[in-house]
């Protein structure tokens, strides 16, 4: 396999010759796995933006850059079920491993868990790493700890072996956290649909384009893609390199899940009467509902777009380059610059615990909390009330998360809407064809039903 140079194993061989041993080398895709969970453990990197930037540097063949991309996200997603797997088997607490062996650890142990790969290749590419990495000593402790690993059979006999039950076995069988298992069920009003909902969830999402300045049907067949079910701009990629495509590359098409796109659409339907020129999405960046806000608005309407993080802002602007009457400013959505009642139609996109869009993040799951949902939650409340006051009378505000926390969605426009200047607009109506989506008179979309992420929709209208 390819890959980049070997890391030295340490000093030996002859005073005047410094060469290292020869070995075979490193496997290219384990390692460049290893060095994506190591990123995220050591520096708290985001797996999304440091595995592609790897794959870059290190110029992989496609077959290994897969593998290396199902192993980092995989072992990522699992980490909760590997944890518990290794806990039994290691005679001390995981947290006093070295953190190195103990990602390497993982690494292999998903290998014998979940990818079927043969006993022999995932103990010795693991042992072969931790030797060349953390030293002999652990790569023996490696090796010992992996081989009972494979001893005890795949996933479903070590889950057998755990004897978990409950939200335990739901948590460890889906990749997921247990207040997040118990935050998906209350969203999803029980169990029926849950294990379902988890386990896509815990699946690699398909990649969806959206087409902002070129037919649909013509990003289809340039992308080899199919037309999105729900979404007139969607179209769902099989696989590729997206990057590659020459619409993405001149912004004429984004990478976008349809969920997504559904979110900025909805608030461009709601029924309006008066004027409407003045368009804002007050949480825009890094600008992927505005690209697709500014491609389909009709002729004279004015989007500004802000975000208070300065480098978030850089990104909006960036996808609105090239279109006309567009402002992109910095600014906290919660203390805005322009004056109350300035605008015909607002989108929030709120910043949220990003419960519904795990599939994207893998390691997200384990580093969010309970304890993250109530500051949140303050954050949202304070941003909906200013993006009222944003809005004119009669004017229509969508407030939007990529979360189906109960406590950051319906909870939220539910206080909103119990003011007396403010009403909801049924979503349904303006989904049609959309099955499954209405939760009240809110929307949400779901991955193991609409094949997106679990975004949630409202519409609320000023009424004075
Ligand atoms: C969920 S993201 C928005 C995603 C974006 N709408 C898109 O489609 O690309 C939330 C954004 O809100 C921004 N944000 C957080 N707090 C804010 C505040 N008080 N005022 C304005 N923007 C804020 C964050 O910087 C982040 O870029």
């Amino acid at each position: 396999m390819s890959g980049p140079p070997r890391r030295p194993a340490g000093p030996r061989g002859g005073r005047r010759d410094r060469r290292p041993p020869r070995r075979a080398p490193l496997d290219g895709a384990r390692l460049t796995a290893y060095d994506v969970l190591d990123g995220v453990s050591a520096r708290e990197a985001y797996a999304n933006l440091l595995l592609p930037q790897l794959l870059r540097e290190r110029d992989l063949e496609p077959r290994d850059a897969a593998f290396a991309t199902q192993l980092a996200y995989g072992a990522l997603r699992a980490q909760g079920t590997l944890d518990a797997v290794l806990a039994t088997l290691v005679d001390r607490p995981l947290a006093d491993l070295d953190r190195r062996l103990l990602d390497l650890l993982r690494l292999g142990t998903y290998q014998l868990l979940d990818l079927r790969v043969p006993a022999h290749a995932a103990v010795a590419t693991t042992v072969d790493l931790a030797r060349a990495i953390v030293g002999p000593g652990p790569s023996g402790l490696a090796n010992a700890v992996l081989r009972k690993v494979a001893a005890g059979g795949d996933r479903a006999a070590w889950l057998a072996q755990l004897g978990a039950d409950g939200d335990r076995r739901l948590a460890l069988a889906t990749d997921h956290p247990e207040w997040i298992v118990a935050a998906w069920r209350e969203a999803l009003g029980g169990d029926a649909e849950l294990e379902a909902a988890l386990l896509a969830d815990d699946a690699a999402p398909e990649v969806h384009l959206v087409a902002r300045h070129v037919d649909r049907d013509a990003l289809a067949e340039e992308s080899g893609g199919t037309p999105g079910p729900w979404s007139p701009y969607a179209v769902r990629l099989g696989g590729g390199d997206p990057g590659r495509l020459p619409s993405v590359r001149s912004g004429a098409a984004a990478v976008q899940d349809e969920g997504s796109q559904l979110a900025a659409l909805l608030l461009t339907r709601a029924p309006l009467e008066g004027p409407d020129g003045r368009w804002l999405d007050v949480c825009a960046g890094p600008g992927g509902k505005a690209g697709l806000l500014a491609a389909v608005r009709p002729a004279g309407v004015h989007l500004t777009a802000a975000d208070r993080a300065p480098h978030r802002a850089e990104l909006v602007r960036g996808a609105l380059a090239g279109e006309d009457d567009v402002e992109v400013v910095v600014a906290d959505g919660r203390e805005p610059p322009w004056a109350p009642g300035s605008f015909d139609r607002v989108l929030l996109d709120a910043p949220c615990t990003g419960l519904g869009a795990l599939r994207r993040r893998p390691e997200v799951r384990w580093r969010r909390g309970p304890d993250d949902v109530g500051p949140l939650v303050d954050l949202q409340t304070a941003l909906l009330d200013s993006a009222l006051a944003s809005v004119r009378p009669g004017g229509v505000v969508a407030y939007v998360t990529c979360s189906p926390h109960a406590a950051e969605t319906v909870a939220v426009a539910d206080a909103a809407a119990a003011r007396d200047d403010v009403e909801v607009l049924p979503v349904v109506p303006l989904l049609d064809g959309v099955p499954g989506v209405g939760r009240g008179s809110y929307g949400q979309l779901w991955p193991h039903r609409h094949g997106t992420d679990a975004m949630f929709l409202a519409l609320l209208r000023r009424t004075r």
